[in-house]
């Protein structure tokens, strides 16, 4: 739990969770924090509240009463997407307090009534309204549809222009000493980053197109500080975030980085041999790659690196006259995050009639992966010498083709 002051008047309060997974789904292995705002004029907001998980809404009373403010002395409570890891709090509040303005769109309302049963106003608002503090405190609101549910939005508080950005512009991961980017070296911002792209892959990412759309609407703002609803307030890098989430949203269609993800499975090893060939011709060749042995390794963690790879090798043998499982699993995730535009390479052990290679392009055409794969190698059983030559040429094809 951490208290930041943020600006003059804007509070942050943080709240760590560890040890679940975010929508029951996506491992965190570092965490991910929960923030919520207080915004004080003559009036009080609360922008974002927290989840209803075990001890997280007693953690936010909690720091409500360390920073002095009475929780009846709430009159707004800004919700920029309803999803309940920042709503979820609201049956809690509601049984201290019900004498509060909801602020959120016109779908966030929809989703509210469809959440909580309660009289509270829902007061909907559209692009540029404002709502007025008093002392000198105005909030303004931006749609930005999608990112990551219809009913998203962002506020702007003018006088210090910090805005709030909820689930956009967030990261995954705890931070100990700061909450904010500004106590961090660029070295230090850098080892974070790949909590902020498995948070981007993992949750924003099938959204990208949006991503692009609200980066867009919001890039003349005159922005002090972006304090979004997971992860690190962005202050002298509050540019650079937007920047990174533009790079992260164009990855969707193929062009990464210059890396290379090799995801495989195998059942009793005779893929898996060669797959220790194909790595050791990975490293050799000084280009940077991820390795991940599936089923044993999650969906997130996959997503996370061949997200940023341009280019994706399979590794997996035939299985009852289709792909090993595992693979087709991880192959229909990438897919409905539109992971689309790679540059991929197919090999394979198989015993008879083979028919892993059948399903991969029926997969690769379904999802409409697009992905372009120079000619899959299948061998019969164990790879040979000369099987293992010919892997070799088409890793290197690959590699050139980066
Ligand atoms: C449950 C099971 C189903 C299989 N189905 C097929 C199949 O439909 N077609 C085929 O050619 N080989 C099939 N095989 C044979 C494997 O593809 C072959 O043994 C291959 O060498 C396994 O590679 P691995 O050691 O990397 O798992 C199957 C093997 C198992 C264990």
């Amino acid at each position: 739990m951490k208290i930041t002051e943020i600006s003059k008047g804007i509070t942050q309060l943080s709240v760590n969770i560890k040890d679940i997974l975010f929508e029951s789904l996506w491992e965190m292995p570092n965490g991910v924090t929960i923030n919520s705002y207080v915004v004080k004029g003559e009036k009080t907001a609360l922008v974002d509240g927290v989840c209803g998980w075990d001890g997280v809404p007693e953690s936010l009373f909690k720091l409500l009463d360390e920073i002095d403010v009475d929780i009846k002395s709430i009159e707004y409570l800004v919700l920029n997407h309803l999803e309940p890891d920042h709503a979820g709090w609201i049956e809690d509040l509601l049984k201290v307090h019900q004498d509060f303005q909801v602020i959120c769109t016109d779908k966030g309302a929809d989703i509210f009534e469809a959440f909580f049963d309660t009289d509270v106003k829902v007061h909907r608002v559209k692009d540029g309204d404002v709502i007025d503090l008093g002392d000198g405190k105005v909030l303004s609101f931006t749609t930005i549809p999608h990112v990551h549910w219809p009913d998203a939005m962002v506020s702007y508080e003018r006088s210090s222009q910090v805005l709030f950005t909820c689930d956009a512009f967030g990261s995954f991961g705890i931070f100990e000493k700061s909450t904010v980017d500004d106590a961090y070296t660029d070295a230090e911002i850098l080892s974070y980053e790949r909590d902020t792209i498995r948070y981007y892959s993992n949750i924003i990412a099938a959204f990208s197109p949006f991503v692009l759309k609200a980066i867009e609407k919001l890039e003349n703002l005159e922005i002090f500080a972006i304090a979004p609803g997971h992860g690190l307030v962005w202050k002298s890098r509050a540019k650079k975030i937007l920047e990174d989430y533009k790079t992260y949203a164009l990855y969707q269609k193929g062009s990464a980085r210059k890396e290379i993800t090799l995801i495989w499975g195998s059942m009793y090893g005779m893929t898996a041999e060669a797959v220790q060939f194909v790595e050791k011709r990975l490293k050799a060749s000084g280009i940077k790659y991820h390795i991940h042995q599936v089923p044993e390794t999650s969906w997130g963690e996959v997503l996370t690196s061949v997200w940023t790879s341009s280019a994706v090798i399979l590794g997996m043998p035939t299985y009852e006259y289709k792909m090993f499982p595992p693979m087709s699993a991880v192959l229909e995730e990438l897919g409905k995050k539109k992971v689309q535009g790679r540059k991929a390479f197919r090999f394979g052990s198989y015993g008879w009639s083979g028919g892993a290679q059948k399903e991969l392009e029926e997969i690769n055409d379904r999802l409409k992966l697009n992905w372009t794969f120079i000619e899959s190698y299948e061998f019969k059983g164990k790879a040979r010498d000369e099987d293992l030559k010919i892997i070799e040429g088409r890793v290197t094809e690959l590699i050139d083709m980066l």
